[in-house]
């Protein structure tokens, strides 16, 4: 079986896993040493009537060899998988949003949580047991040796029957890993009826058929569906682990009952060698119980390859954003969408809404509304104009200039959004000096300032309505001080008052800094604020009749 941790290991780190193998191994000799010598100690016992201080001093020497070798490899190895994971943790979140939005669309956050959690935490827990058993199988090869040394038959005879119960285990050893693959993946759907449950508590509270739709239908099923995987695993991993012990005490009864009948050995050696039998059932059973945490173990480090890789396939080539060029697009006088299609596409790469060809062409200072039905793709309009999505084909121009990888980071770094999605930080996160009365004068504006305070450079309290929550975000926005702002249906969650403080205060103000705004909007009434009214209907703009 591949052992994939190892190359983990060698990838991700400059430390050679060769240290650890050393340790291992010299405590896995130390271990078999220590039968050989409580052998020899025996014999002398039995021969002379006690054993030698030489042979007392040799054995405190192996012991302590084999602790200190033993300890210093399961302390490292561990301490070198947490670091792996660390950095493998790292890479995947950085690559994950330095990539595009539609990666994370594809991926989904279930499963990135899943990997990078439950994953983790497997070759984690699987290090210790896995050293264990590197350390097992040093001892039982010194062990064999030692037994070969005793009695060739005897050797043979052990060899032979050891092999026989690997390659049961290696016969099912991969069925297991398969069962424990589908189980990962059914525990990805798991965690999505969870985000269900959790996400959804109010609604489902109030809806007890889809509460208990959700439960037994959905979830129980696949967590059922898991749980047969699993258990697929264990029954074959049990059937293995019995098979191989079964097969041992059939090697015992062979080597005491039917050799002697065979082979002419004496006594001492049967003894002796019962002794070694015995001594390497641990080892064995060490052996046989890391074969499912290797299993789990490849199977978590396939499930961070094949999304590393599917993060890559997807990667942009944008570059990062140099402040020239983020200077230079600010001052643009025109931005232009020019035959600009996109489509989305499912996990199965299937196309789904079609957008476009859209051709826009916005002024700078400009306040657009953006109207239209539900589903015309209003939103999917702003995310690409804002560089969240790329276009499947078309062009998007600041001026003259061609937005492309070379300036893509620098035209986004122009927006401030707050989408119908939007997330809001508890901090001004990359925002240096912020001025506090600016901050406690728009928290006063907003009229938050009895529930939230600015102080040591966050916000005291992000647990709050909708309405409210998108006050905080407008604060952020407006601090941030870009040259273009998007609000997508912004007014839709606030009360009367600040819906028209919306459209007649504070859109008034950014027009009046030079801002260019874009605002989706259902809010007839005020359609009269707006420079221009631009309408979409089924994925493409349609000249504004008067009607929404
Ligand atoms: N992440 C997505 N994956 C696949 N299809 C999507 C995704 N987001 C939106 N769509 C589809 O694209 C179409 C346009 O959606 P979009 O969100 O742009 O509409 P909208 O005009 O903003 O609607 P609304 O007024 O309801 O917010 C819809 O048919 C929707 O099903």
């Amino acid at each position: 079986m591949n052992i994939k941790i190892l190359d983990l290991i060698q990838r991700e780190t400059d430390q050679p896993v060769k240290h650890i193998l050393l340790m291992a191994a010299l405590s896995g000799i130390a271990n078999a040493g220590i039968l050989a010598l409580v052998n020899t100690a025996a014999d002398q016992a039995l021969d002379l009537g006690e054993a030698s201080v030489r042979l007392l001093v040799m054995f405190v020497a192996t012991i302590l060899l084999y602790f200190f070798t033993k300890k210093k490899a399961l302390m490292e190895s561990s301490i070198l998988v947490e670091k792996v994971i660390n950095s493998v943790r790292l890479r995947m979140i950085d690559k994950l949003r330095l990539s595009d939005l539609r990666t994370l669309d594809n991926i989904g956050e279930s499963k990135f949580y899943n990997v990078l959690t439950e994953d983790a935490r497997a070759l984690s827990t699987s290090t210790p047991i896995l050293v264990n058993a590197f350390q097992s199988a040093i001892m039982l090869g010194f062990c064999l040796l030692y037994l070969g040394l005793l009695s060739v038959v005897a050797f043979g005879v052990t060899v032979a029957m050891v092999a026989g119960a690997v390659m049961v285990y290696l016969a099912n050893a991969e069925q297991v890993r398969v069962n424990l693959e589908n189980a990962t993946h059914e525990e990805t759907h798991f965690f999505d009826f969870m985000s269900h449950i959790i996400g959804g508590f109010s609604e489902n509270k109030v809806y007890q058929k889809r509460n208990d739709a959700l439960f037994h239908n959905f979830l129980s099923r696949s967590l059922n569906r898991a749980l047969t995987l699993k258990v697929n695993a264990q029954k074959l991993l049990v059937g293995n682990f019995m098979f191989a012990q079964v097969f041992f005490y059939v090697l015992l009864a062979v080597i005491v009952f039917v050799l002697p009948r065979f082979d002419h050995l004496d006594g001492d050696i049967i003894t002796k060698t019962t002794a070694a039998i015995l001594f390497i059932i641990g080892p064995l059973e060490n052996i046989v119980s890391a074969a499912p945490v290797l299993a789990r173990a490849n199977v978590a480090i396939n499930n961070l390859e094949t999304m590393e890789a599917h993060i890559d396939a997807e990667a942009t080539k944008d570059k990062p954003a140099t402040p020239q060029q983020i200077k230079k697009l600010s001052q643009f006088q025109t931005l232009t969408m020019n035959k600009i299609t996109f489509c989305y596409r499912d996990r199965e790469g299937r196309d789904g809404f079609p957008l476009g060809p859209v051709n826009l062409t916005i002024n700078r200072g400009e306040t657009l509304f953006i109207i239209g039905g539900n589903g015309s793709g209003k939103s999917t309009v702003m995310r690409l104009l804002t560089g969240l999505y790329y276009p499947r084909s078309g062009q998007i121009r600041c001026d003259n200039t061609v937005i492309n990888s070379e300036n893509y980071q620098a035209f986004r770094e122009q927006f401030s959004l707050i989408m119908s999605d939007f997330h809001l930080f508890d901090r001004f996160y990359g925002l240096e000096d912020v001025d506090t009365d600016r901050v406690q004068e728009l928290i006063d504006y907003m009229e938050m300032d009895e529930i939230v305070s600015y102080s040591e450079g966050r916000f005291s309290n992000i647990n709050l309505s909708t309405g409210q929550r998108k006050r905080l975000a407008m604060i952020t926005t407006l601090l941030e001080n870009k040259p273009i702002c998007v609000f997508d249906e912004w007014p839709a969650d606030q009360d009367p008052t600040f819906r028209r403080r919306f459209y007649t205060e504070i859109l008034p103000q950014l027009k009046e800094q030079g801002k260019t705004v874009i605002a989706i909007s259902h809010d007839d009434h005020y359609f009269h604020c707006a420079d221009r009214i631009l309408k979409m209907f089924e994925g493409n703009f349609v000249p504004y009749d008067g009607k929404m």
